[in-house]
């Protein structure tokens, strides 16, 4: 088995339904958003909340766009990450073709938000799918929506996926 065939291996298995409340397995060891491994990374860790996916979450140092303020590429890239996790509930590989975040407010370092994320319509191969980002007050600090596009697995090997380790 090749590295790129054994990674498709790990995720066929991370698309098997998933109970309502369970974690949600990373995408692999060293994704951006997810990846326990990648040092760079959000280590984001999401689960399934019903229909959704929801993540408690905070930025840190690593992050920082203006002093204390998260930089906004990284709030995308947590939003982007956590509709990687709604594919596995919708149960077929997806690729972002466009995202769009609304900053209502300032998302601060070391502060801890609550990331929800829902697929709003399906219309052919697109999936259309929302996501807030609110603070423990309950204030809306960010929303987003964004346009997946449903892929075969062959996507992942054309581009040369990477090894189950990297
Ligand atoms: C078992 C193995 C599992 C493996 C499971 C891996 C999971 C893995 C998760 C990894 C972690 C996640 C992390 C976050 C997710 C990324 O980060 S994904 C990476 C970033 N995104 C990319 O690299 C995508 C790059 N773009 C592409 O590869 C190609 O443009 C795409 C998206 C595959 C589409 O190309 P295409 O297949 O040629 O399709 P195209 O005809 O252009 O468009 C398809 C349809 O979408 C529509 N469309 C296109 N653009 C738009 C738009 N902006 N708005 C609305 N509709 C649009 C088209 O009109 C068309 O509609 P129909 O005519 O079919 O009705």
């Amino acid at each position: 088995m090749t590295d790129a065939e054994a990674l498709l291996a790990t995720w066929e298995q991370k698309f098997r339904p998933h109970p309502d409340g369970a974690d949600l397995p990373a995408h692999h060891n060293h994704c951006l958003g997810c990846g326990p491994d990648n040092p760079h990374g959000h280590r984001l860790q999401a689960r399934r909340h019903g229909d959704s996916v929801v993540a408690s979450h905070s930025f840190d140092g690593r992050h920082v766009g203006a002093p204390g303020i998260v930089h906004g590429g990284a709030v995308a890239t947590v939003i982007d990450d956590l509709y990687g996790f709604l594919l596995y509930l919708v149960g077929t590989p997806a690729v972002t073709r466009r995202l769009t975040v609304d900053y209502l407010a300032p998302v601060l370092i070391g502060t801890t938000y609550r990331l929800e994320g829902s697929v709003t319509s399906r219309e052919g191969r697109k999936l259309f799918v929302a996501a807030s980002l609110t603070a423990s007050d309950g204030r809306s600090v960010a929303t987003s929506t964004a346009v997946f596009v449903t892929v075969g697995v062959d996507h992942f090997g054309r581009c040369g996926a990477p090894s189950v380790d990297d």
